[in-house]
């Protein structure tokens, strides 16, 4: 028996789109109907569930009378236009059955990484659960550009997980655990649990497994792992089919197991959760700076700046090579720094006035990659 899974008050559980449609693409109520009977006996013993369903555009292939998942954005977004609304109707329904009511909700990466607004995420998810409602959450994948989308929802969903302080994450996919190698060879075999990155070293994952219909296959889903267990929450992978074995704390496919040692909350979140939105070159002084001694970014060490950001906004730190050696929050606009560079704190505040004389990245808002 697994007890940080039978008591985990409130738990995060992911289903993706392998796992909730037919063979031929479209929406399988029957598999709803399955899972949504599984979670509701875990609200019935007073525990909150949060689901993260993929599934949208799958659900809007046929309506639309596509043969399959479109390549492009355009057509992926119409489809998840028309197949969100089929599939938050076939989860309200289904938990209907059994008294509860469900909230959607859609979310884009601003929403999970921007401290402002996933405070504003997380009122609204903390509420539905005080009003006894379901959230049913998935990417906001109508508006999203390619750029600012996740595209996959392990993340989203270890992204969520951090977000709500739940005890819990369960991925539930087509395969009914993570294998040291593509589960169809004969050599792999299943692990049972990942106590550390040391578990994983030598494991094979491999992308989606029916092509078409799920997104990042095992790559993402040990990512999500990898984040949530970060963040101090264990993660239990398995087969759909088996969430009400896995959610009563039996052994079934795999657990990851918390890590104890980790950063602070939202420099983890900085590192993992973030997308940069621009990249600051910094000379080998400023490189020994912040790396070595965890000094704050002055303009003095950057030598160019890539990217269109404002203030707030996170960027990646390079050096001479361009590698990233660290991601951080910046203080200024992109377009005011070119005047600044190479030039010292006190010779800015002196030309510009006092409001100059503050970091680029101050130490607080780094954290090292
Ligand atoms: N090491 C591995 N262990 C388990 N499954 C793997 C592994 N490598 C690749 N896979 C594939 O990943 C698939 C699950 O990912 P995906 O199709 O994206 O599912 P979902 O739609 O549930 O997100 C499995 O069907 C399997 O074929
Ligand atoms: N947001 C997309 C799902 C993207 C996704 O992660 O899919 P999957 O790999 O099946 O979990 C949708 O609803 O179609």
């Amino acid at each position: 028996m697994r007890e940080a899974v039978t008591a985990a008050r409130r738990v995060v559980v992911k289903i993706g789109s392998s796992s909730l449609t037919t063979a031929d693409g479209g929406l399988d109520e029957a598999r709803v109907r399955a899972l949504v009977d599984a979670l509701a006996a875990l609200a019935g013993q007073g525990r909150e569930v949060v689901v993260v369903s993929s599934g949208a555009i799958a659900a809007g292939l046929a309506p639309l009378g596509l043969p399959r998942r479109p390549r492009d954005l355009a057509t992926q977004q119409a489809a998840a236009s028309v197949g969100q609304g089929l599939l938050i109707g076939r989860y309200a329904d289904s938990f209907a059955r059994h008294g509860l009511t469900v909230g959607q909700v859609l979310l884009t990466v601003d929403d999970v990484t921007r401290r402002a607004h996933y405070r504003n995420a997380y009122r609204t998810l903390r509420k539905l659960l005080d009003l006894g409602a379901v959230p049913i959450v998935n990417e906001n994948d109508t508006v999203a550009t390619q750029e600012i989308r996740f595209g996959d929802n392990d993340r989203l969903a270890a992204l969520v997980a951090a977000l709500v302080h739940a005890d819990l994450l369960v991925l539930l996919s087509d395969v009914d655990a993570l294998w040291t190698g593509d589960p169809r060879r004969p050599e792999s075999t299943r692990i049972t649990e990942v106590r550390g990155e040391a578990d994983l070293a030598g494991v094979e994952v491999g992308g989606a497994g029916r092509a078409g219909v799920g997104t990042g296959g095992m790559v993402t889903k040990v990512e999500a792992a990898r984040i949530a267990t970060g963040f101090g929450i264990p993660v239990v992978l398995t087969a759909a089919p088996l969430a009400a074995a896995a959610l009563a704390g039996e052994p079934v496919g795999t657990f990851f197991h918390p890590v104890r040692q980790r950063p602070t909350a939202r420099l983890f979140w900085l590192a993992h959760a973030t997308s940069p939105r621009g990249r600051l070159h910094l000379d080998p002084g400023a490189v020994q700076a912040v790396v070595g001694r965890r000094k704050s970014l002055l303009p003095a060490g950057i030598t160019a700046v890539d990217g269109t950001f404002t203030a707030g906004d996170p960027v990646d730190l390079v050096d001479a090579g361009g590698a990233p050696v660290a991601r951080g929050l910046v203080n200024y606009d992109a377009v005011e720094l070119p005047g600044l560079l190479g030039r010292s704190t006190g010779e800015l505040a002196a030309a510009l006035g006092p409001a100059y004389e503050r970091e680029v990245v101050h130490r607080d808002d780094l954290v090292l990659l």
